[in-house]
């Protein structure tokens, strides 16, 4: 379908040789390499539907960029199958990339020793887009990334910031419609990160593109998507919206109480632990960070002023950090 990404029993494995230490081991390694397999991506399906924003997350090694690898047609899975905007991505790599544009926010896809705006007229050529078009375009992008300060710059004189707001421009030149981006704003100032995110912002809500964001900073995740994808060690452990996300791990919350009565008897309540009790001062918490029966703060509130007589009462909420890591911690044990 045009614009979803459709992602079916995706697995992917890497066969390395391993090098055994030492200058006879290396000799061995020559004569006898032993090769290991490693499991990047294992039975992953999921999809995007066209015009949607999705955040795929996980920690590090997780297998986000083999997946978008295989996305973007750099990669052949070992078995099952991928469809973005309904091209195979690895078997028909040419029409993949017209459909497509991609940031791995590590590297540059630019001309390093040309002027930026020279890279631009370059891809205008490759992708054959028509000369007023590509001037238009790459006004709407000036107005939102303010380009033209630094595109007469050589790429490799740019700022790291400078450098992904080219790159994000060269990738959306060709109006595909479908954007793959992996850790877009990795290092970039708070400004920068914010002007790329409303730039992302325009691309999903004003011109329906699909994107596939992979981030390791939540405040992005919380800023621009509605639903992620997580997996861990290869495997999808997680599809839902950041909202069932954060009702399922996100009971984190403690609420803090000051008794009216020090020497008032502390007991847990339904669905809520005793953390700290010190005095007057008492710290409620869940009793367990996931299941139905775990009341959320709101009803923690209610139960503690219900069943106390209190002078103060204040919550801290879980941030999606910490609804992340209960997630992570619960994926590992799995
Ligand atoms: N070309 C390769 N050859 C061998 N192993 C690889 C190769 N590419 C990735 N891997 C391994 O596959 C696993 C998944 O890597 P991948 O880069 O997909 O993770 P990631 O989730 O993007 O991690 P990060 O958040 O650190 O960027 C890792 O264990 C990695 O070492």
């Amino acid at each position: 379908m045009s614009g979803s990404i459709d992602v079916r029993g995706l697995s992917r494995t890497f066969h390395t040789t391993v090098r055994r230490p030492g200058f006879t081991g290396a000799l061995r390694s020559l004569v006898n390499p032993e090769r290991v397999a490693k499991q990047a991506v294992c039975d992953i399906s999921f999809d995007v539907a066209p015009g949607e924003l999705l955040a795929l997350l996980g920690p590090n090694g997780a297998g986000k960029s083999t997946t978008i690898k295989v996305l973007t047609g750099i990669l052949t899975p070992t078995s099952g199958t991928a469809r973005v905007a309904g091209v195979v991505p690895y078997e028909e790599r040419e029409r993949n990339a017209r459909n497509i544009g991609a940031v791995f926010g590590q590297r540059t896809q630019l001309w390093w020793d040309l002027p930026v705006r020279e890279s631009f007229a370059i891809l205008r050529d490759i992708y054959e887009v028509p000369k007023a078009e590509h001037a238009a375009r790459l006004k709407e992008f000036d107005d939102l990334l303010d380009l033209s300060s630094f595109w007469d710059t050589r790429v490799r004189h740019l700022s790291l910031g400078q450098r992904v707001r080219s790159d994000l421009a060269a990738a959306l030149l060709h109006d595909p419609q479908v954007v793959f981006l992996d850790e877009p704003t990795i290092g970039m100032d708070v400004v920068v990160k914010e002007q790329v995110r409303e730039f992302l912002r325009h691309q999903v809500e004003q011109r329906g593109r699909t994107v596939l964001l992979t981030t390791h900073d939540m405040t992005e995740v919380e800023r621009l998507a509605e639903r992620v994808v997580l997996i861990n060690h290869g495997r999808l452990v997680l599809d839902g919206s950041l909202d069932e996300i954060r009702r399922r791990f996100g009971s984190t919350w403690q609420v803090r109480a000051t008794l009216a009565d020090a020497h008032t008897e502390v007991q847990p309540l339904p669905g809520i632990e005793v953390l700290r009790h010190e005095g007057a001062r008492v710290v409620f918490g869940p009793a367990s960070c996931e299941g139905a029966d775990a009341p959320t703060v709101h009803q923690a509130l209610k139960a503690v002023i219900e069943r106390y007589e209190v002078t103060d009462i204040a919550i801290d909420e879980a941030d999606l950090e910490d609804v992340m890591r209960a997630a992570y911690v619960h994926a590992e044990a799995a």
